[in-house]
Order: structure tokens, then sequence, then C-alpha cells
């Protein structure tokens, strides 16, 4: 890895490198994420096109946008948004994920420019983006408002931000702690540490504080009936995603 890890939680980036082999099994540790990618992707997907006019019914919608997914993991973004035609960045700080998301990319023809890397390593190289995805990722690093300021740095003028996170509150350790890694089992125990779990508005003030201007909220919702996802306007009580721009200008 290149420069500054300031960032880095060693002992969190870890516990990725011994899960990489298993980011594309969807019965396997990630089952979370797979579960709830549609979801997800229909919010950034929308939020890309409204922020830079695209319709996405067009052949090739993100064409000519340059994105970045900041802690990519396997990739479970990066290639939904290259399918799309955009110009993809995946960037991880676990090492061991670099390959088994490469891997997967030519397997499925998809041309995707991973790195073993972070998010102050971009930004010190001058790197720049139309939108960046950081999802999952900001409970995971040592110091959220440095990451995101960051994160600010990597986007041009008027770019967009989506990050999601977890709240913080006692439904959320309930259902992301007890719930996904000790009942389901879906997560090794000690994936999430409940501390580093941030609420809604302490997310927008982290946003704020990096220069970022927070424009959206919205809850990702399981339902454990239908057994899949959904986006709330109200239920942001635990899975909950933001969009942020950086002023033009600037
Ligand atoms: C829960 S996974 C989310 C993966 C992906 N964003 C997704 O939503 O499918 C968190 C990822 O962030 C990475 N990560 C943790 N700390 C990081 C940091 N400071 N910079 C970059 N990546 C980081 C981990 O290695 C892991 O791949
Ligand atoms: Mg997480």
């Amino acid at each position: 890895m290149s420069t500054a890890t300031s960032t880095v939680d060693p002992s969190e980036v870890a516990k990725f490198e011994a899960m990489a082999a298993e980011w594309w099994d969807t019965q396997g540790k990630f089952k979370p994420l797979h579960m709830m990618n549609p979801c997800r992707l229909g919010y950034i997907t929308s939020q890309i096109a409204a922020e830079f006019g695209r319709d996405l019914s067009a052949k090739a919608p993100f064409e000519g946008l340059r994105i970045l997914d900041i802690g990519c993991g396997g990739g479970l973004l990066s290639e939904p948004m290259a399918r799309l035609g955009a110009d993809v960045v995946g960037a991880d700080a676990a090492e061991r994920n670099i390959p088994v998301a490469r891997i997967h990319a030519e397997q499925s023809g998809l041309d995707i420019d991973y790195r073993h890397t972070t998010a102050e390593a971009l930004a010190d190289a001058g790197e720049q983006f139309d939108a960046v995805l950081n999802m999952e990722v900001v409970e995971h690093v040592a110091d959220p408002l440095s990451y995101l300021t960051a994160c600010r740095t990597l986007l041009k003028p008027g770019g967009l931000m989506v990050c999601s996170t977890i709240n913080r509150n006692p439904k959320s350790y309930m259902m992301a702690i007890i719930g996904a890694e000790h009942i389901m089992r879906w997560l090794p125990k000690g994936t999430h540490d409940w501390s580093k779990f941030i609420t809604p508005d302490e997310l927008f003030d982290l946003l704020r504080g990096a220069g970022l201007d927070p424009v959206d909220r919205k809850g990702f919702v399981f339902n454990p009936l239908g057994w899949s996802w959904s986006i709330s306007d109200k239920d942001l009580s635990v899975n909950y995603v933001t969009a942020s721009v950086k002023p033009a200008g600037e």
C-alpha cells in the first residue's frame, strides 16, 4: 500500500482479509450484502442518475462518469456500476480482496480498476471522481471524520457521495449484532463493533464537518416475512444510507 494509512483500523481490515474468499458466495458470510444489493443499487443508481441527469433506461447510462467504490470488498457494487457504463475504480484496504474482485470481474467480462489502497492515498495522488460509493465502510475505519474528509477530496466539485452505515441504538444491537452474528450466524461474531455504529444525525454532522452537503437519507429495512429489503423514508433505525454533494466551485 502506498502512503498515508491513518484512518485504517488494522484490526478491522484483518476481519475482511480473513473472509476475502467468500465475497461472491451468496450463501456465505456476505449473504446480508448480497440480499441488500438490489435495494441499495436502486438507491445508488437513482441518486447518480438524478445528480448527473442520466436516463437509467439508456444502454450505458453512466458512460463518461468516473466512479470510486471505496472499501469495494469483492466488487458487489463496482460490477453493476461498470455494467451501467461507468469508469470504475474499486479500492480496498484489505489486500486479499483485490485478487478476488479482479478475478470475478474478469470472469464477468468487466474492466474494473481494482487497487489495494486507501482513500487518503488516492486523495494524496490527486485522483478525482464524479461519484464515490462509500457503502458499509465508515463503521470500520479508525477516524470517520478524517476518512470522510479524504473522500470529499476525492470528489470533483458537484460530485456525489453515497454513504451507508448502521445506526446505533438498542434495536440495531439486537438486529445487526445479536440477530446477524449470533442467531442467524450470517457474519462471524465480532464483525461489527456496536460502539462504532453512527446515528444518522451524527453522520450528517460528520459529512458537514468534512465539507459536504448532505441532501438525502433513507432507511434500508429488512422484511423477515418476504425475506427482502426495501427503502424507507421513515425507518432509519438499523441500516441506512445518505447522499451528499461536494459544493460546486470548490
Ligand atoms: C462491510 S465491507 C463493504 C464492502 C462493499 N463496500 C459493499 O458494500 O459491498 C467493508 C469493506 O471496507 C474495507 N475497509 C475497511 N476499512 C477501510 C479503509 N479504511 N479504507 C478502505 N477500505 C476499508 C474492508 O476491507 C471491507 O472490504
Ligand atoms: Mg459493516
